[in-house]
């Protein structure tokens, strides 16, 4: 185990020097300081492992720096040193959280052995927090993506040969059709794996904010920038950064983003000087960016360079032979999570999932498969777990009426509303979007059954 850094916090001179002299011997590094108000400065500068406080301190109480540290939500354990004979205090302090408490002059042969005890948890939680951090960094890989779709085969075959290389990769596809999760399989499968792999929607935020949270800024570089700020190219070092709807960057970040894919280098807001980085460029887009081009409003220059791998993914509607699998998927998953036993699709529910248009693409499938599982009674899932847009390719109106007369296609399209609704006058009422005596009235006059 490696020793760790402590803080000592103690006026007394005397007292001080005393620890340090023990705390130093036993290889530990060693910060000290002699008010409250310096512990709390070292606590947000420096990486401080055990805090050994006095508790009375000129300006303040040393248990006051276990409620601080917690509610700051910084790391680290707390003892606490108390006078001879003050148990109050002490059982206040460990009430609060602190790690344990020494007394003054009596305890010295308990100060090593407690402080290996302390930096022991605190060793432990850093690598509890740093284990979650690696189980929710569980990045999408090949293996996720599902579709066995020959278009889909070679964006996926594309995207395995760019993944080792450096290169930036620029997915074209529409919304919901699989950009974000590619990005992260091509990370998954790059040496870059271990790192982060960060994400940013460019069109979501005003050009300030995108500016200040892609390349950070410094202290004092705008009104409300009290500290340094990092921003994702550099959180992103040695990893990716995935730059989502990236035709909507403003032009002067799209310059700035070019340096870094020429030069790895980049300037913050408000710096002067130019910050070095090792990140891989992966950009999406739904917008054809040839057209942004020649309207102005897209870099010639950076396009070459994003250009560089070019994957287009399918829409959802051009490889509807992959919809039944994505079905299946989504079924089992939402019945799992529900624990429904729901655990099949009716052919008529699959034929209609296959006629859809998904504008959404594949999260749309994701919903509506969602839903479906949830409003089932059964094992199956029919028509009825369908939203009413879905029925519309059956109406009759569509399929039947071959006629212009406005009559005829009205009459049906009430009897089609009437059926769906399974003859519920309110609700057909509703939907159609008409009063109820308006109903009644024009189903008199088409002579239908009341
Ligand atoms: N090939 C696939 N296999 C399994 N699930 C997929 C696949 N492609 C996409 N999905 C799922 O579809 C949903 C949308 O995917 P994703 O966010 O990657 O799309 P996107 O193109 O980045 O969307 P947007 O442009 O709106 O950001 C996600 O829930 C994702 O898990």
């Amino acid at each position: 185990m490696t020793n760790g850094t402590i803080l000592l916090v103690e006026d007394e001179e005397k007292l001080r020097q005393l620890l340090k002299r023990i705390i130093t011997l036993e290889g530990f590094r060693i910060l000290e300081c002699d008010t409250l108000k310096a512990a709390r400065q070292l606590l947000h500068t420096e990486s401080i492992d055990v805090v050994l406080s006095d508790i009375m301190l000129p300006d303040g109480n040393g248990i006051d720096l276990v409620t601080y540290l917690r509610e700051k939500q910084l790391p680290g354990e707390i003892i606490l040193l108390t006078a001879y004979g003050n148990i109050a205090d002490s059982v206040r302090a460990i009430k609060n959280g602190a790690f344990d408490y020494l007394t003054k002059g009596n305890d010295n042969a308990r100060i090593i052995p407690l402080l290996h005890r302390a930096l022991e948890k605190v060793q432990l939680q850093n690598r509890v927090a740093h284990l979650q951090t690696k189980i929710s960094n569980n990045y999408a890989s090949f293996d996720a993506l599902l579709g066995t779709s020959a278009v889909i085969r070679e964006a996926k075959e594309l995207a395995m040969k760019a993944a080792p290389s450096d290169a930036a990769v620029l997915l074209l596809g529409e919304t919901g059709s699989g950009k974000e999760m590619f990005a992260q399989a091509i990370h998954h499968a790059s040496h870059r794996a271990g790192k982060d792999f960060l994400a940013i929607n460019c069109s979501a935020i005003g050009k300030d904010i995108l500016e200040s949270e892609i390349f950070g800024y410094k202290a004092g570089a705008f009104t409300g920038a009290v500290k340094n700020k990092k921003g994702l190219i550099e959180e992103a070092h040695q990893g990716t950064l995935f730059l989502d709807e990236i035709g909507e960057m403003p032009l002067d970040l799209q310059a700035k983003l070019l340096r870094v894919l020429e030069t790895s280098e980049f300037i913050k807001v408000g710096d002067t000087r130019v910050t070095k980085v090792d990140i891989r460029i992966i950009a999406a887009t739904n917008r054809k960016l040839e057209q942004e081009i020649e309207q102005g409003r897209f870099r010639e220059d950076l396009y070459y360079r994003l250009n560089v791998f070019t994957i287009e993914l399918p829409a959802l509607r051009e490889r509807s032979e992959d919809i039944p699998l994505f079905a299946e998927h989504y079924l089992q998953l939402f019945a799992n999570k529900t624990n429904k036993p729901v655990f099949s699709m009716s052919r008529e529910f699959i034929e209609h999932l296959k006629l859809h248009e998904w504008r959404g693409n594949i999260r749309e499938l994701k919903n509506i498969m969602e839903r479906a599982v949830i409003i089932c009674t059964g094992n199956t899932l029919t028509m009825e777990a369908l939203p009413l847009e879905f029925k519309l390719h059956k109406s009759p109106v569509k399929q039947k009426a071959g006629t212009f007369d406005l009559a005829v296609i009205e009459k049906l399209h009430i009897q089609w509303v009437m059926d769906y609704v399974n003859g519920n006058k309110s609700k057909a009422a509703r939907l159609l979007n008409i009063g109820l005596s308006t109903l009644y009235r024009k189903m008199e006059e088409y002579k239908m059954v009341l």
